[in-house]
């Protein structure tokens, strides 16, 4: 099937290619075409340019888009998109007082969601799964990171990782799963956390090499969840199954994460809430993407990162939204694009290319998506009739895109 879309107000992220990603002042550029044709062949970006240098072309479908800028869809890196059951009574709880580490040291938090995780059966987890995943894709994400990380034992968590894989073979878009089982420590392990890390490395990670569940391992590197030293004994053990590390670090304490995950070959390091100087020296020309998520300051009332410093230290950065049901109950790209630019004052040029090209890199994705290239994935968002990007975070809470589509074809929503 061959697509021809003419006449387009403003093709927006075209790039000849996108193999590293964008640092320091190449993130205030946001290369676009005005007045733009967009050529697909079979799903792919073919060709595009000026309707000026368009020759006579034997597309079979033909659309004038003369009142539409055109980009590609957002590439979120990181989610929990699969869980059982949401949390609104620790929501209550902090508007009480509490504290997303209180809530936690209670018994809520990751370990209520293991809990509930525990009692639900694939099937289910996968329909509730694959209901918010084209909930998202409706609202603009075609590109997608998986965590597990709410089994906590050998079954619950290749049953998450096993609806990873499923979903990824009934969706049209890229997704990455990742391996999360060091996000806390089990009620049943309280006393034993080493029993608990020989379990994930002796138990788990066999079996999901076996059954090739994932792409990336993940540590919570927190106080009071894992530690410097244990977040390195399992992306080490990880990397032996193939699995590079994308790690979540500095959410609440600096503990010396950062160096040790570069240092590691680390693919991201995510959260970045506190920040000290020497995360940023870690940081400065590594090729780990920085990763923050908005979101999740804006639901639990923490810190924003610091992405503006980051950039300006030349550190690749990258915007996604967390979703899960603890810290961040919404996977809309949208409003995280609304408060990078609202609440982290980055320009929407800096944060598109934070949301596109360098979120792609976080996931491994740079040649399939993130920017209208030659090659890439269709993947492309139409947005309704405005004036520049910056209206798209401009309108927060409101969805501004008309159509999605995903390689080529128009996803009806
Ligand atoms: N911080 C660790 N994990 C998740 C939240 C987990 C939860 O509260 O369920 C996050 O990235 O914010
Ligand atoms: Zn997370």
């Amino acid at each position: 099937m061959s697509i021809l879309f003419t006449y387009i107000k403003e093709l927006v992220q075209v790039r000849e290619h996108t193999n590293e990603p964008l640092r320091g002042t190449a993130m205030d550029e946001l290369p676009s075409i005005k007045n733009a044709y967009l050529y697909v062949e079979d799903g792919r970006i073919v060709d595009y340019g000026s309707m000026d240098d368009l020759h006579p072309h034997p597309a079979e479908e033909v659309y004038n888009c003369e009142n539409q800028i055109i980009a590609p869809g957002y590439v979120d890196s990181h989610t929990h998109l699969v869980f059982a059951a949401t949390r609104e009574k620790e929501f209550e709880d902090r508007i009480h007082g509490l504290s997303y580490e209180e809530i936690a040291a209670r018994g809520g938090g990751i370990l209520n969601s293991a809990a509930k995780l525990a009692d639900m059966s694939e099937d289910d987890l996968y329909l509730q799964a694959q209901d918010r995943l084209k909930q998202l894709i409706a609202m603009g994400t075609t590109a997608i990171e998986i965590k597990s990380g709410y089994g906590l034992s050998v079954e619950s968590e290749i049953k998450i990782l096993r609806v990873i894989k499923r979903l990824k073979s009934e969706n049209y878009i890229p997704i990455k799963a990742t391996f999360l089982g060091a996000h806390a420590i089990p009620l049943a392990f309280k006393d034993d956390r080493n029993g608990y890390l020989d379990l994930i490395v002796n138990e788990m990670l066999p079996v999901i090499g076996e059954e090739n569940l994932a792409d990336y391992i993940d540590v919570f590197c927190e106080k009071n969840y894992f530690t410097v030293d244990e977040m390195l004994r399992i992306i080490e053990t990880g990397s032996a199954y193939g699995l590079k590390a994308k790690v979540h670090v500095n959410q609440f304490n600096a503990l010396g994460a950062i160096d040790a995950a570069v240092k590691a070959g680390a693919v991201s390091v995510d959260h970045l809430e506190v920040m000290t100087t020497a995360d940023y020296e870690s940081l400065a020309d590594a090729n780990t993407i920085a990763t923050a998520l908005p979101s999740c300051s804006f639901f639990l009332g923490l810190d924003y990162a610091p992405v503006n410093e980051m950039i300006d230290k030349n550190i690749a950065v990258a915007l996604a939204t967390d979703y899960n049901p603890g810290s961040t109950p919404s996977g809309n790209m949208n409003f995280v694009f609304s408060l990078a630019c609202i609440k982290m004052k980055m320009t929407p040029q800096r944060a598109f290319n934070a949301m596109t090209v360098n979120a792609a890199h976080a996931m491994g994705l740079q040649y399939e998506v993130g920017s209208i290239t030659r090659g890439k994935k269709a993947h492309l968002l139409f947005f309704k009739d405005i004036d520049s990007m910056a209206a798209v975070p401009y309108h927060f809470g409101h969805s501004i895109i008309d159509k999605v589509l995903v390689n080529g074809h128009h996803i009806q929503d």
